[in-house]
């Protein structure tokens, strides 16, 4: 992990810089994946999966038959686990369902809105190095709650060709039969063009790798939507001298196991924190089974000493982490003031994890510095919001005047007319 001590301005777009930056290679990757699909259909579908995930498959469909099965496969504590988190995701959900009241601006001219669940999603659940079944509740729940009508999941098979039985318990406990064992950008692809048997879908949904996050980025240009870039995990902690240091070393390495592409970074204004977290991660990457690849993500993550906290904060906020934890004194002060952040974790009893599977919130959450613009993934990334108005004659009276001057001053004669024709006064 690089060691950067108290640097001045013109180093934060170095420390804010993310490892995979230039993705040109990637993208052209992607692209020839995308085309492949777009002309091949499912037997693409079927070279791809030999190619990136080395199963030879016979078709594409998980049936009925292995999404029975999958209930049976599990260990009652994990099926037990599942149903809580569950639980947990759709009451976080479901307060996000909130009617909005219809408003009269002036008397006679009534306006709402309404949340329509758009009719058909694909939700992508990562399996390239660890099945994600937690990305199928974080995805299934809201779409559930939409009432979305055709959902698709697409999935990279295992090694022996079938879909992890928690990824398929979890589906059905979503509500969701249509599952589809492709992964990477042929995925992506197949969601946005279709293919013979993975439907078209109106918008892709889910997080990856980089050959996903870049699938989701081009194929937009078709006229399919995304949820937005959720790539490579990333995780910004925010720690001071009370902070403990095991604690710290111990978030940091939940995210560096993703992907060798992920990215952590540690602000604190203490030097002996900062020296105490360093051994931590020494300590602790030894003992977990995915060492080498959290290894690697260290390789190229930061460690900053900072003058105070206030610098920490601006250094974060530039940096938009997908996942912010404030292990510090006055934690909660801090985070009132995070405008740039997927997540925020506050105090030291409350690590990432718990938000990666559990205490309700959505663990799909923009990356590479994305949280400036974009929300993570919530029960209104499955719904438009259309609105509706209603006038009566007396309500169209009272507008006709500001409507016709405004659309004379325009030019638009046509629209003034409109208004016109309705009351009797055309020119
Ligand atoms: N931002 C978020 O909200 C969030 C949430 C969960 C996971 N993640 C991230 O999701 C990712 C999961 O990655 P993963 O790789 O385990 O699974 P994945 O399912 O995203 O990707 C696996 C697929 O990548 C494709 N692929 C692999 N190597 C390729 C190559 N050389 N060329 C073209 N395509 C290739 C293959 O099609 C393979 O099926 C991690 O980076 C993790 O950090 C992000
Ligand atoms: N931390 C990931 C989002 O970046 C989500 C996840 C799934 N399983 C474990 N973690
Ligand atoms: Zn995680």
């Amino acid at each position: 992990m690089e060691i950067i001590k108290y640097p001045d301005r013109s180093q934060w777009k170095g420390i804010t810089e993310r490892p995979y930056s230039d993705n040109r290679a990637v993208l052209d990757t992607v692209a020839s994946v995308l085309e492949e699909v777009r002309s091949g259909g499912d037997a693409a579908l079927i070279t791809l999966a030999a190619r990136f995930d080395g199963v030879a498959l016979q078709s594409l469909a998980v049936t009925s038959g292995e999404m029975a099965a999958a209930e049976d496969l599990l260990a009652p504590e994990l099926k037990e686990a599942i149903d809580a988190a569950y639980r947990n995701i759709r009451v976080f959900h479901a307060a996000q369902e909130k009617a909005e009241e219809a408003v009269e601006t002036l008397p006679g001219v009534r306006c709402w809105r309404k949340s329509i669940g758009i009719e058909r999603v694909g939700l992508y659940v990562p399996g390239g190095t660890a099945p994600l079944f937690s990305t199928v509740l974080m995805l299934g729940v809201p779409a559930q709650l939409a009432g979305c009508s055709i959902v698709v999941l697409c999935t990279p098979p295992m090694k022996d060709g079938s879909v992890h039985p928690a990824i398929l318990y979890a589906a059905r406990l979503c509500g969701i039969s249509l599952v589809y064992k492709s992964g990477g950008a042929g995925a992506v692809a197949a969601m946005a063009y279709g293919t013979e048997s993975i439907a078209a879908v109106h918008k892709i949904f889910g997080p990856g790798n980089q050959y996903v996050t870049a699938a989701k980025q081009l194929v937009q240009q078709s006229g399919v939507a995304i949820d937005m870039p959720a790539g490579p995990s990333e995780v910004c902690v925010i720690a001071d001298e009370s902070a403990n240091a095991a604690f710290v070393a111990a978030d940091l390495l939940s995210q560096a196991e993703h992907g060798p592409d992920s990215q952590v970074l540690l602000l604190t204004d203490s030097a002996p924190l900062l020296e105490g977290v360093q051994q931590e991660l020494r300590r602790q990457l030894e003992l977990l089974p995915r060492a080498s690849v959290a290894g690697k993500a260290l390789e190229k993550s930061r460690s900053v000493l900072v003058r105070d906290l206030d610098e920490a904060l601006a250094l974060a906020n530039a940096y938009a982490a997908e996942h912010l934890i404030l292990q510090c004194k006055d934690a909660e002060t801090l985070a009132g003031r995070v405008i740039n952040a997927g997540s925020v974790f506050i105090g030291p009893y409350s690590p990432e994890s718990v938000g990666d599977y559990a205490s309700g919130t959505n663990h799909t959450l923009p990356t590479n510095g994305f949280a400036r613009a974009y929300s993570g993934v919530s029960l209104d990334s499955f719904v438009k919001k259309v609105s509706f108005q209603q006038l009566t004659r007396a309500g169209l009276e009272s507008i006709a005047g500001t409507v016709t001057t405004m659309a004379e001053a325009e030019g638009l004669q046509a629209h003034a007319e409109a208004v016109r024709v309705r009351l009797g006064s055309s020119k």
